[in-house]
């Protein structure tokens, strides 16, 4: 088991509250530090309340760049496109002057643009906060259990950023990081809400096969310690 660090909050709100501030000083200190920061945000329902709180932070968002872990292959207008929930969201107010990267292309098929894209964020280095979320099935990204991109996906010696998934049963092909790529990164949290994912999470067998629950590979991981902000 990684150094996992689990932060329990009795509202959603609180731990909305909580995890922008710890987000917002990672920020900072990032552009303090090497004068610029990049977030990498993951969609979902989750993140929504946490985007909001954040975008109103004053940070020099000039100097942040933000990306998503994965997206789905949709037009940026479709109301599944994490790139739509994280501009209508996150990129507000304060936060609109930042860099955002997105994921997706005008290409048929993630297959074709994964490459090209994953040049679009090369740069990125090291990523200061990373932050994950976790579906029902131990998912993460969109690192899904038994999809044919999985095994490339949680090998760590896969040198490749992104990787195009066509998941086995979630709707849309996907654009996802790596674990590799995910990794690379200075602050790790994983975000989940709801007594189903602690318990996945808590009571899983964590030594169980990546395949069956590619959480297992992050939580069990010695590269990163992640942080997990769990509320009800
Ligand atoms: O594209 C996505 O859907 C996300 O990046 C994905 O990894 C998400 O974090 C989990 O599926 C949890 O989603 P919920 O927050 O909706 O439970």
């Amino acid at each position: 088991m990684s150094k996992s660090q689990f932060f329990n909050f009795a509202s959603r709100n609180d731990l909305d509250a909580q995890m922008s501030k710890d987000v917002e000083r990672q920020l900072i200190e990032g552009i303090e530090l090497r004068g610029k920061a990049t977030l990498v945000v993951s969609g979902g329902s989750t993140p929504k309340g946490f985007f909001q709180m954040l975008s109103r932070k004053a940070i020099d968002w000039s100097r942040v760049t933000v990306t998503l872990a994965d997206d789905r292959w949709v037009p940026p207008h479709h109301e599944d496109s994490n790139d739509r929930l994280v501009r209508e969201n996150l990129l507000q107010g304060p936060a609109s002057v930042a860099r955002f990267i997105p994921l997706v292309n005008d290409d048929a098929h993630p297959r074709t643009a994964a490459a090209l894209m994953s040049d679009h964020i090369a740069e990125l280095g090291t990523v200061d906060v990373m932050i994950l979320g976790m579906g029902g099935d131990g998912h993460f990204a969109s690192l899904f259990p038994d999809s044919d991109a999985l095994e490339a996906g949680l090998d760590l010696a896969n040198e490749d950023t992104l990787i195009a998934v066509d998941p086995p049963v979630a709707p849309h092909a996907r654009i996802s990081m790596t674990l590799s790529r995910i990794l690379n990164s200075r602050q790790l949290i994983l975000h989940i809400v709801g007594e189903e994912k602690q318990a996945l999470l808590r009571t899983a067998d964590l030594e169980a096969a990546p395949e069956i629950l590619p959480i297992a590979a992050l939580m069990t991981q010695d590269y990163l310690p992640v942080n997990v902000y769990w509320a009800p």
